[in-house]
């Protein structure tokens, strides 16, 4: 495998942790200053040439080279690169023609069940109002986080809405009925925490997750890795990499 981001704060524990699987040999890295010493090289063409698993854990300005690349070199891609647009989610789409792409805003499985308790209280509690709070560390760039934005999609499919027309991060005015709020905190070295509550006039449901450790990440990156490998084309989540242990 290769990966793509491995510099950076979760890319280094993934490199770590593939490192350390016996089954799984790193092939080198992508990052903006190449590293021969270190097999790190700055074209993802080069990158994806020579793996059978490209690995992104970069920044959304890399993802749609990383996504051309992956595909013209025939490899799997597995991608939690947040703070895509558009023309980023557009290049994933495209890639899943060609390859098997899997896309996870967030490799915790246990944060993965969390998005099916979402879509299923969601359906349930349709008068209640769903507030998503996520905190990260000082240094990330994108909010609301992708995680907070996959539970946001959780909670409108339960609703049988589109998420783009129920979103509000901006709190400058009266609540709408059926909107889903978000606020985003950042602050020190904070992993990541995300939380959803439903509330009405009587009562409030909350679910919540905390990372207590970035190597969470990592691990649930190189599932994801072994799952991919060999694929048939298409766009997974970690939903399919985890398969058989969520229920229906
Ligand atoms: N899905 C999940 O579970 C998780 C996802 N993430 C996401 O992963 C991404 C990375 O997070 P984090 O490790 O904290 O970020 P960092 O800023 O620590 O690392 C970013 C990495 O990407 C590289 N990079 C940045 N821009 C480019 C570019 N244009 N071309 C090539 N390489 C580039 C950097 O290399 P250098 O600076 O050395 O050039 C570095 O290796 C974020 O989008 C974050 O939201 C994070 C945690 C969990
Ligand atoms: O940037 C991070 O650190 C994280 N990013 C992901 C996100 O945007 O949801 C996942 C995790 O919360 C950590």
């Amino acid at each position: 495998m290769g990966i793509a981001g491995i510099t950076g704060r979760l890319g280094a524990l993934c490199a770590d942790e593939a490192r350390s699987a016996s089954d799984i040999t790193l092939t080198g890295g992508l990052a903006r200053v190449a590293d021969p010493g270190r097999a790190i090289v700055t074209d993802p063409g080069v990158l994806a040439a020579g793996c059978d698993v490209l690995l992104d854990v970069s920044s959304a300005d890399a993802v749609e080279a990383v996504a051309e690349a992956a595909m013209k070199a025939g490899c799997a891609l597995v991608t939690g690169t947040t703070g895509l647009g558009p023309a980023q989610e557009a290049a994933l789409r495209r890639a899943s023609g060609v390859i098997p792409v899997v896309r996870a805003a967030n490799f915790s499985p246990a944060l993965n069940l969390m998005l099916l308790a979402a879509k299923m209280l969601a359906g349930r509690l349709p008068g209640f109002d769903a507030e998503i709070v996520e905190t990260h560390h000082r240094q990330k760039r994108d909010a609301p986080s992708g995680t907070a934005l996959a539970i946001g999609e959780a909670v409108a499919t339960g609703r049988g809405v589109r998420l783009a027309d129920v979103m509000q991060v901006d709190r400058n005015r009266v609540r709408a009925e059926g909107e889903i709020g978000f606020a985003s905190l950042r602050a020190g070295q904070i992993v990541g925490e995300h939380q959803l509550s439903f509330t009405d006039a009587f009562e409030q449901i909350t679910l919540g997750h905390r990372a207590f450790d970035r190597r969470l990440f990592a691990r649930g990156a190189l599932l994801a890795v072994r799952w991919a490998a060999g694929r048939s084309p298409g766009l997974y989540g970690m939903e399919d990499v985890v398969g058989g242990g969520f229920p229906d």
